[in-house]
């Protein structure tokens, strides 16, 4: 549980830095390894709700199982969208880290391309942060629309996530990626990012092109 709570405060701080958690947005997870801890049955360790990601507390972080039902400590209030945590380490073998974060170009692709439901990168190098190598590689990220209700986004989100894509765009909201370890969550998340900024960069630059 340490080793969970610690892993989590490393990658809050380093991405807390990048400014990827403005106005207490985001949230992030990681599964325990020992889960001895109730009946064997998986558990994760995530992060509180509403805080201020940018400052360390004793509060940041508690327990639940994959049914959401949190157990320690008692009195903190888990992540608003712990339901979505806990479905794509459901559905995604191997899943051991769930990032969520909020930032510009996150919400301006999901909005350019949102309409189509997905957003497609081909023929990049940083396409090799997902372990894709081929000549003509290419990423295809789904786009779900939000909902405030979070039984409703969630199951949006389980209806299009698969294992080959570590990552799922909500419109308008944010980014949620994970990996078979922390250190490939983090690596996919700035992936994602860096491809976002490329692609929004070069379509105002094709804009500017064309004036
Ligand atoms: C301004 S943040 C709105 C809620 C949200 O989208 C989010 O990621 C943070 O929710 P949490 O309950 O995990 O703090
Ligand atoms: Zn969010």
């Amino acid at each position: 549980m340490q080793q969970a709570f610690k892993t989590l405060q490393t990658a809050k701080g380093t991405l807390s830095q990048r400014g990827w958690f403005p106005a207490t947005s985001g949230n992030m997870s990681v599964r325990i390894k020992c889960s001895s801890l109730e009946n064997n049955q998986p558990i994760i360790a995530i992060t509180s709700s509403g805080k201020d990601k940018s400052v360390h507390t004793s509060e940041d972080f508690l327990l639940v199982n994959l049914n959401g039902d949190l157990f320690y400590p008692t009195n903190l209030k888990p992540s608003a969208e712990t339901l979505i945590h806990t479905s794509i380490y459901q559905l995604i073998p191997n899943c051991e880290a769930v990032f969520h974060v909020h930032t510009i170009y996150n919400n301006l692709i999901s909005a350019l391309y949102g309409d189509q439901g997905k957003v497609i990168f081909m023929k990049h190098e940083m396409l090799k942060a997902f372990n894709i190598w081929k000549e003509d590689a290419s990423i295809t990220i789904p786009i779900v629309e939000n909902h405030a209700n979070i039984p409703k986004l969630a199951e949006e989100i389980r209806r299009v996530i698969h294992p080959e894509v570590p990552g799922v765009l909500i419109k308008n909201h944010g980014i949620y990626v994970w990996g078979d370890s922390d250190f490939a969550t983090k690596r996919h998340l700035e992936a994602f990012e860096f491809l976002f900024e490329y692609q929004i960069n070069m379509f105002f630059l094709e804009k500017f092109n064309q004036t």
